[in-house]
């Protein structure tokens, strides 16, 4: 039977050459993510697969988290390397996290220490104050959407939630969203909210379900779980130390203005415990000026002027050059040599 719908194979073709896909290792909504292999490096990478006709109305949220992720560049949110579109596919190249999800690894050791904790929660704390100040809210804050690279940090990941007002963080969103279980009670009573207050009181789930191994709000019934958030009640378990029950007081807080800002968050005496400095959430790699030795590298490959391959890496259009060009600082980051494979 004749049939106009190409195979599989053929709508990958985009990435012949480019990429080498492997196994599916996350399927969700209408989305699935592949292992691949970037061709020029060896490098592993995360490709993401959108079906366009399958998206429907959620076709202007997959562009909005794409707009996000092109100015989110932080040591702790997961990279988007390239972003390939045709017809009907939208394919995100984005940073391996080889270490499977946080939610897993709680999971794994019932509850974690204080001490491993904390060291997880600033490294959350530090991505979500640099989303902030980017002026975007997550609104999916949850133990599923922090992975672990291979050594051992988190890396922040599905921005498919995410808002960035158009009056910036005033204005109110009443779109409601995320996961219950981790949703503040003004965003599950309907009311208009801020979406970085509403990330704040998720980050109070988050810190709760480290320390303790389970949620604080927690119900097979959605109506009753939704009460239990509205009342902000929530048992702490014996073993919880004062600090920590101080600050997740601070932060699971009904009313959002008597909520912790990300700013002071950032000094609170529990996450300052054993640290002399405050949680930093610039990106400290972040420097305007390219490096030089990959700029070489690649300009070599390709036979093109360096002025050429820098213009494309500044247009921000997440081509392959600059998908090579981020790999090539990963690995030099890493100590790794940095030659491409040529076909010489
Ligand atoms: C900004 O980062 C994003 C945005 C987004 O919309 C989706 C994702 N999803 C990802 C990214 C990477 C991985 C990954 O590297 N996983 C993995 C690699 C090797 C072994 C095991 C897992 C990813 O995994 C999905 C399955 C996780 N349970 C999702 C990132």
């Amino acid at each position: 039977m004749e049939t106009n719908m190409p195979s599989k194979s053929s709508s990958y073709a985009v990435l012949e050459g480019q990429y080498t896909l492997h196994e599916t290792i996350g399927t969700g909504g209408f989305a699935k993510v592949k292992l691949g292999t970037h061709v020029l490096t060896g490098d592993k990478v995360a490709i993401k697969i959108m079906d366009k006709r399958l998206l429907g109305e959620d076709l202007p949220r997959v562009k909005l988290e794409i707009e996000a992720l092109k100015e989110l560049s932080h040591q702790h949110i997961c990279k988007l390397y390239q972003k390939i579109e045709i017809e009907n596919k939208i394919f995100l190249i984005l940073e391996y996290c080889p270490g499977g999800e946080l939610f897993d690894y709680i999971v794994e050791r019932d509850r974690l220490e204080e001490k491993e904790a904390r060291v997880f929660f600033r490294q959350i704390v530090s991505a979500v104050a640099y989303i902030h100040n980017k002026g975007y809210a997550h609104r999916d804050l949850k133990p599923e959407n922090l992975l672990l690279d291979d050594e051992q940090n988190l890396k922040l990941i599905d921005f498919g939630l995410c808002a960035r007002p158009k009056g910036g963080m005033e204005t109110h969103l009443e779109t409601c969203c995320g996961s219950p279980a981790y949703a503040a009670p003004e965003l599950i009573s309907g009311q208009e909210y801020l979406g970085n207050e509403a990330d704040i009181w998720s980050l109070g789930v988050l810190l709760f379900a480290l320390l303790c191994g389970y949620l604080p709000f927690d119900d097979d019934n959605v109506s009753t779980l939704y009460k239990k958030i509205q009342n902000g009640e929530y048992e702490c378990p014996f073993w919880l130390s004062q600090k920590s029950k101080q600050l997740l007081h601070r932060l699971l807080q009904v009313n959002p203005k008597h909520r912790i800002t990300v700013t002071e968050l950032l000094t609170d005496p529990w996450l300052m415990e054993g640290f002399t400095e405050p949680v930093l959430w610039k990106n400290p790699f972040k420097t305007s000026k390219l490096d030089e030795e990959c700029l070489i590298e690649l300009s070599m490959y390709y036979g093109k002027p360096r002025t050429v391959i820098v213009e494309e890496i500044m247009q921000r259009n997440f081509t392959y050059i600059s998908a090579t060009y981020s790999l090539l600082l990963q690995r030099k980051a890493k100590g790794q040599r940095i030659r491409l494979e040529s076909d010489t």
